[in-house]
Parts: structure tokens; C-alpha cells; sequence
């Protein structure tokens, strides 16, 4: 039993953001979450982190709605690293990290297993080095980096990414998606790159207006048809009949072509 979204909707500000979508990953298989900005991407994950209630449908934990557990014992099994997760105060890469332990703690404080999940979590993140830094020292990528240390940490079953290489260079981009996909817990991760997401993901949901427009392997899904009617941009899509895998290309968009091939320039 994994975590389950059975025709979820919600509304925001008096707009369906979220309309729908049934979501049953396998255990242990990497779901991309896809689809525009705006498409409901953000909003899914937190319905089924338990951050908000659906307004109708369910979102299950086990056989039984998160939102009827206590936050501790969700967070026990579920870890989310979210968009702008920031902070400003004047804590050590070590201490951002322990946070996720903070679920396993009993009334005695730390354990011995707290600091051995943490620097094996600082370790997979590729931040052993980092411990002793100062949070609010650490680049952009380095904070996401950190995010996915304090997730790893809190040991959890399911692991919810929104975004979670939007400050990530390749190099990091590629270590984390296959950390991601290789670790033993089922993640649903919300990602713009469709190359990278079909180099990574099991499965993929594609959503469009909150609604759930496609789902399965990225290789039935990512099709050009339905890159035109999701994100109404031509693709053309190719097979690697060795690796199943598929690679996507762009084509310019009309609107950036000058005549004559004369490159647009800045006024
Ligand atoms: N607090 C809010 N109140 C009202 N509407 C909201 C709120 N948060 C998000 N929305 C709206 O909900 C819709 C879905 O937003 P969401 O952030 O889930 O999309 P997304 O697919 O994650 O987008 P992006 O790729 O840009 O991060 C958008 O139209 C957004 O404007």
C-alpha cells in the first residue's frame, strides 16, 4: 500500500486548480508530475503531502485518509521538499538536515541513529563536505541540495520534489533525478524538463488545466501530439530502439524567426 490520490479536486481562490486526478504509483516507482505552469503540479503535491484538504475525493495513506492522521505519523512516511523553502536564521547545513529527524525523535532527544541518518543523508546529497557551513552561505543549488539531505533524512517511504532541480547545474541535475530514481521509496516529482523526465521517470502524469491529460511510461505518453496540445509547442520525439528511451527536440517557435534568418537583437 502506497500513497494514493483517488479523484482529488480542489479549489483556490475560487478556481478549479486541481480537477479529478487520480495518481496510484507502484511502490517504489519514480511518477513524474508534468504539465504548464499553472497546470496544478504544486497544488497536487500538497493535497498529497496532507498540507491541505481535497474538496472532494481522497487522498490515502495506507488505506486511510491522510488528512485523519497526525502530522507526526504522516511525516514518519512521507517527506516533501517544496518550492522557496527557505530560511533565514543562522543554523549549520548539519542543523537544516537534523530537521528531518525531527518526526523520529522520542521524548529523550537525539539518537545515535539521528546522526547516522543525517550524515548519510549529507552524504548521498554529496554535501559531507558542507556540514559545518552556515545555511544561509550555501549557492542556490546547494540550499535545493540540502532540501533533498533533510528529506533523505527523515527516512521516509514516500518522497514528494516539487521542482527539484530548477537550481540544479547538468552535472547535479543528473546525480540527483538518478539518486531520486534509485532510491528504495516511491517519489512523485514535479519537473519541467520532459527529456530529463523521460530519462528518469517510470511513469509520468501530465496535467493540463488541473486535470490529469495523460498518463503511463514517458514513451507512450510524450508523444508530439500531445506536446502540441499541452504545452502548444511542435516536438519531434525519437526512439533509441537499444536503451526504450526517448529524447525530444524543439522546434523554434515561429514567433522568434526573423526573415532571412537575421538573429532578433535587443533594443
Ligand atoms: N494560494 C492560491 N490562491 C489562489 N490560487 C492559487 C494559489 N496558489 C496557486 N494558485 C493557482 O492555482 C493554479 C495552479 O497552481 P500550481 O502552483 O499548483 O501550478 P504548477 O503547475 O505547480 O505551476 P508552476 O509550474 O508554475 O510551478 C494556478 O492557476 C495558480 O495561480
Amino acid at each position: 500500500m502506497t500513497l494514493h490520490a483517488d479523484r482529488v479536486s480542489w479549489r483556490r481562490g475560487g478556481v478549479l486548480v486541481v480537477d479529478e486526478v487520480t495518481l496510484t504509483p507502484r511502490p517504489g516507482e519514480t511518477v513524474g508530475l508534468l504539465g504548464p505552469n499553472g497546470s496544478g503540479k504544486s497544488s497536487l503535491l500538497r493535497l498529497l503531502q496532507g498540507a491541505a484538504r481535497p474538496d472532494s475525493g481522497s487522498v490515502l495513506l495506507d488505506g486511510e485518509p491522510i488528512g485523519a492522521q497526525g502530522r507526526r505519523a504522516v511525516a514518519k512516511k512521507v517527506a516533501a521538499v517544496t518550492q522557496h523553502a527557505e530560511t533565514d536564521t543562522d543554523i549549520t547545513v548539519y542543523d537544516v538536515v537534523r530537521l528531518g529527524r525531527t518526526p523520529h525523535r522520542s521524548a529523550w532527544g537525539a539518537s545515535r541513529d539521528d546522526d547516522r541518518a543525517i550524515r548519510a543523508a549529507l552524504e548521498r546529497a554529496g554535501l559531507t563536505d558542507k556540514a559545518d557551513r552556515m545555511w544561509r552561505t550555501l549557492s542556490g543549488g546547494e540550499r535545493q541540495r540540502a532540501h533533498i539531505a533533510r528529506a533523505l533524512a527523515q527516512e521516509p517511504r514516500e518522497l514528494l520534489l516539487d521542482e527539484p532541480t530548477n537550481h540544479l547545474d547538468i552535472r547535479h541535475q543528473l546525480d540527483l533525478l538518478h539518486l531520486v530514481r534509485t532510491l528504495d521509496v516511491t517519489s512523485i516529482v514535479a519537473i519541467h524538463d520532459l527529456n530529463l523526465a523521460a530519462m528518469f521517470c517510470d511513469t509520468v502524469i501530465v496535467l493540463h488545466h488541473g486535470r490529469a491529460a495523460a498518463a503511463g511510461r514517458p514513451a507512450e505518453v510524450l508523444t508530439p501530439q500531445l506536446i502540441r496540445a499541452v504545452y502548444e509547442v511542435e516536438a519531434e520525439v525519437s526512439h533509441d530502439d537499444v536503451t526504450g528511451r526517448i529524447t525530444i527536440s524543439f522546434a523554434m517557435p515561429s514567433r522568434c524567426e526573423q526573415p532571412g534568418g537575421v538573429p532578433m537583437t535587443a533594443t
